[in-house]
């Protein structure tokens, strides 16, 4: 195995540097310039579309060499092959739990703040061709659909066609293989090794990207839907956003404290990726990022490379509460009285349909279009009256997504006893930082894994 350098800078090298180094300060700058122009300037916001488009391709790019290079490398890391399926199931386990969880906390915070009570929407009145698209997206994502497209059609393709699941599908079976070779097989293990440096120093660079892509982005959110959209439908997104920050700080926080990790201090250690995800509202803008700090701080490679890409298809705890809390929103705006039988069956229906959801803006709203044309008792045509506000939505729907993941790797990792606890608590104490991004070329390594 090669020895990966560890060039993160120690707290005394960071003090030094500038503050306006830092990427989360540029980042939070950059969303604040956009805000403003999009306030300001509405046209022109919302034609800097492009910015932001240009930097999610070039995130995209690097998802799947970086989930392939750390799973395969990470796997055949791995002493015993078991050590995969037990990861797997693990992880299996955490999700299902807390995206349930999330889907109910959704369902009943709707039922006792019931944002949509007393809007009398006549569902007939609405604009059902404004979803068509989307419902007919969704009709093309059935359970055997999803299952079968975890298949490539080649290995290549897998790596090529950009899909999270086909590189992870792809990248567990080379893994066991190069692991079962065994020696003879040593010299593709490290080649690969040599190859994550360079793939993570690459992921360093487009980073610097970041501030540029969250600027577009947000410029075009605020100038495309306006801050004065968020207003008509305040009580739902107001509602959705504080849900979500007690579910991180509440049910993830506990989680967090229950494992010996503070989520406040989790967050900060992550505010960069955080804020770019709050500027992009796509939560795989930061994937590659979290893969690298996450094994930074002390998260076993193989366990990081099995949870997080598997989670942003099966653990959106963020997507997961806006589900439920929409759809009965919608149900309470068009005076539809949902019965407990009603309610559980959506439950049902959205605990499968999630699943198939993505951490890239807009997939939640896809998603529940997919819920809804399953379950009769609420009109799709109802999510009319909540597209002005998705991007809104979205945005909270990701950060949720991300801090979820970014949990269950800890936690799984602790639980496999793959966590080096000493080296998370350096992290996240800020004894050795690694959010420097920003401080020179060299530096762009500080995503690298620790050897
Ligand atoms: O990025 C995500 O994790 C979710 C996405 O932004 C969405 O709109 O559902």
């Amino acid at each position: 195995m090669i020895a990966i350098p560890d060039r993160s800078p120690d707290a005394e090298t960071l003090r030094k540097v500038p503050f306006y180094r830092h990427l989360y300060v540029q980042v939070l700058v950059a969303i604040a310039l956009g805000v403003t122009l999009g306030a300001v300037w509405p046209e022109t916001g919302a034609a800097l579309k492009p910015l932001g488009d240009g930097f999610i391709k070039l995130v995209k790019m690097v998802i799947a060499p970086v989930i392939f290079l750390t799973v395969v490398t990470g796997i055949a890391g791995m002493r015993e092959l078991t050590a995969v399926g037990r990861v797997a199931g693990k992880a299996f386990a955490y999700f299902l739990f807390f995206s349930t969880l999330a889907l109910i906390v959704g369902l009943v915070v709707a039922n006792v703040v019931q944002p949509g009570a007393g809007m009398n929407v006549d569902p007939a009145t609405l604009d059902s061709k404004a979803i068509a698209d989307y419902a007919h997206k969704a009709e093309e994502t059935s359970l055997i659909a999803f299952l079968l497209d975890i298949i490539p059609t080649t290995i290549p393709s897998a790596l090529t066609d950009g899909s999270i699941l086909q590189t992870l599908f792809v990248a567990i079976l080379f893994g066991i293989s190069l692991s079962l070779v065994g020696k003879p097989a040593e010299p593709v293990f490290d080649f690969l090794e040599r190859v994550t440096l360079v793939v993570f120093r690459l992921v360093g660079i487009l980073m610097k990207a970041a501030p540029i892509g969250a600027f577009g982005a947000m410029a075009f959110t605020i100038g495309k839907y306006g801050i004065a959209s968020l207003a008509n439908l305040g009580a739902l997104v107001a509602t959705f956003y504080l849900t979500s920050l007690i579910f991180v700080l509440g049910i993830l926080g506990a989680v967090a404290w229950l494992h010996g990790f503070s989520i406040l201090k989790l967050i900060a250690y992550l505010k960069a990726e955080l804020l770019l995800v709050l500027g992009t509202s796509s939560s795989e803008a930061a994937l590659p990022s979290l893969i690298g700090k996450l094994e930074r701080a002390g998260c076993d490679k193989g366990v990081v490379g099995l949870v997080v890409p598997t989670g942003y298809s099966f653990n959106l705890d963020g997507t997961n509460i806006y589900m439920t809390l929409a759809a009965l929103f919608i149900a309470q705006a068009t005076g539809i009285d949902l019965s407990w039988g009603e309610q559980a069956a959506l439950l049902g229906v959205a605990m499968l349909s999630s699943k198939g959801a993505a951490g890239v803006t807009g997939a939640g709203f896809i998603t529940l279009a997919a819920t809804l044309s399953i379950v009769p008792s609420v009109p799709v045509a109802g999510m009319a009256l909540i597209l002005g506000v998705d991007r809104f939505m979205s945005e909270c729907r990701s950060l949720t997504n991300f801090t979820g993941n970014a949990v269950a790797a800890i936690v799984v990792a602790r639980w496999e006893g793959k966590l080096d606890r000493a080296r998370l608590d350096e992290v996240l104490n800020n004894r050795r930082v690694s959010d420097a991004e920003t401080i020179d070329e060299d530096d762009a390594l500080v995503t690298v894994p620790a050897a």
